[in-house]
């Protein structure tokens, strides 16, 4: 109704039109004006007269043009508006355009040009209209336009309160509608390439969470809590200057839930992952270019960080390494070597000046073996929370019981826990032995009673293993050893192996 008076306005005022009201003024003008200021003179007049006839003010708020790549942030400002309009007053349209979401199976619906529906806020009365952009130039782009069309004195109101509330409702119903992804990137960047280009993605449906995960509650509610201040403090961030980032660095044997952790955090958080396989980045810039084209509320994460460069290498500056060697590892640390990424690139990378671009990310760094890493790697503020991920422990294994077997108490549970305080078995070993499928037969009893037969197993490898280091132990003259046998031995030569234990202030080194 507001546009189409705008347009008559526009049309028969704006315009040629102008001409219908020449009589009517020429009669005021001074006379023995010349015909060129007589002209000048009238569409001044009109142009006073204007905001009288037509007291309605227009923004239009138009899409980025189908050439650009997904880096102009402008266009999210028409995203938003059009899932506001989709969510809510396109139900009063009848001419309407149908769009195959991004995501999903269904429809955003948005107005056909030359649709108008009204909006209400604050008891105000707002009209939104689909148009095609009235400048050529756009047209060769197909740029679209959505246009506000609202009362002159309620000008402060619209442009200070409505449109950010249009923006945020429709931020809101696109992470609704919107699912999660879990990106892992390329192997070519060109340096023009966009989101698209560097990163590949599948829709991310892990079913894991908080809930399902098997840890120690306490030490799970910590880290909730530590998520939950992380998204919450915004203004904490701002406030001391930091940007909006947390690292999380998760560490512990194979199979004790690392990347069951991630999956359960991102589906807190309802958050994307960036899953970095850094062997095939080729050097810092290409990491550089990766880090700019992730998006905000995401997860980066860079699993066996170990495995993935040959950090500890690097720092120290080693030598080449030997063309051929029969040794494994030594062919392994080769293949590292063919990306160029450097321990300084990676640094940068999680915490350099380019890092802040985005705003709520977490970096999650696993690994199997902490010692390993460098320590300006995993350092205070760069890995704010170390969270060793250990063998099962009575709770876990609670946990575990209820997620497969649906059992809260069992008359095999005091032997379980029993067992459970003196072996080490990691949690996917536990889940293997609750998923037999004589469940069906038996009930929760035979997954116990396998569990069982797998702890007094272990019980026995581990008294074997132990006598036997105790014995090399003291075959040694200085007496130090590597006593689990595990290849984890400190520079001092002490055992820095897992323990197994719970205890928290292990658990939190610092954060
Ligand atoms: N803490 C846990 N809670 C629930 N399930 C777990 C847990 N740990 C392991 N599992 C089960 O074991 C499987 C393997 O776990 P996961 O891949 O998370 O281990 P990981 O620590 O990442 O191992 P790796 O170091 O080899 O990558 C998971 O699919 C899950 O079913
Ligand atoms: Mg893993």
């Amino acid at each position: 109704m507001a546009t189409m008076m705008k347009d008559w306005l526009a049309t028969n005022i704006g315009s040629s039109g102008w001409l219908l009201l020449a009589p009517l003024l020429a009669a005021y003008a001074p006379r023995g004006l010349p015909q060129m200021y007589f002209n000048l003179h009238l569409r001044r007049h009109v142009r006073r007269l204007l905001p009288f006839l037509d007291p309605f003010i227009t923004i239009d708020i138009v899409s980025k043009p189908d050439s650009y790549n997904d880096r102009i942030k402008s266009s999210d400002a028409y995203e938003e508006v059009k899932a506001y309009l989709s969510a809510g007053c396109s139900r009063d349209a009848r001419e309407l355009r149908a769009e195959g979401a991004l995501e999903g199976d269904g429809f955003v619906l948005s107005l056909r040009e030359g649709q108008e529906v009204a909006d209400e806020f604050q008891g105000v009365t707002v009209w939104w209209s689909s148009v095609l952009p009235e400048e050529d130039r756009f047209a060769m782009m197909r740029v679209r336009c959505i246009r506000l069309t609202f009362h002159q004195q309620h000008r402060d109101l619209i442009v200070d309160n409505y449109l950010p509330h249009v923006r945020q409702s429709g931020r809101n119903v696109m992470v609704r509608n919107r699912r999660r992804r879990l990106y892992t990137n390329k192997t070519s960047l060109d340096y023009c390439s966009s989101r698209h280009e560097v990163w590949s993605y599948i829709d991310f449906k892990h079913p894991t969470t908080f809930d399902t995960l098997a840890m120690h509650p306490d030490k799970k509610r910590r880290i909730m809590d530590d998520l939950d201040d992380f998204r919450n403090n915004k203004d904490y961030y701002d406030c001391i200057g930091k940007a909006w980032k947390r690292g999380y660095l998760l560490y512990g044997p194979p199979g004790t839930g690392k990347s069951t952790m991630i999956a359960a955090m991102a589906n807190y958080l309802n958050y994307d992952i960036y899953d970095v396989e850094l062997t095939m980045v080729h050097n810092n810039n290409d990491l550089r270019k990766l880090l700019i084209e992730t998006a905000g509320k995401s997860i980066i994460v860079i699993e066996d960080i170990d495995c993935s460069l040959d950090l500890s290498g690097q720092r120290r500056g080693s030598d080449d390494l030997p063309v051929h060697s029969n040794k494994p590892e030594v062919n392994d640390n080769r293949r590292k070597r063919t990306s160029k990424v450097t321990l300084s690139g990676l640094l940068n990378f999680i915490d350099g000046i380019w890092s802040a671009h985005n705003d709520k990310q977490i970096i999650v760094l696993t690994t199997n073996f902490v010692d390993k890493l460098d320590a300006a790697l995993i350092r205070h503020g760069r890995m704010d929370l170390h969270i060793e991920m250990s063998y099962c422990c009575y709770e876990a294994f609670l946990t575990l019981a209820k997620n497969y077997l649906g059992v809260d108490e069992h008359p095999l549970f005091d032997t379980i826990k029993e067992l459970l305080q003196a072996v080490e078995i990691t949690p996917a070993n536990v889940a293997e032995c609750l998923m037999r499928s004589e469940r069906t037969d038996h009930g929760a009893d035979a997954c116990l009673r396998r569990l069982i037969n797998e702890l007094k197993k272990k019980a026995v490898e581990m008294e074997k293993d132990m006598v036997k280091v105790e014995e090399e132990a003291a075959a040694m003259p200085n007496g130090k050893g590597d006593v689990a046998g595990t290849g984890l031995m400190g520079d001092d030569g002490t055992d820095t192996s897992y323990d197994g234990n719970t205890d928290e202030d292990d658990l939190f080194i610092h954060g």
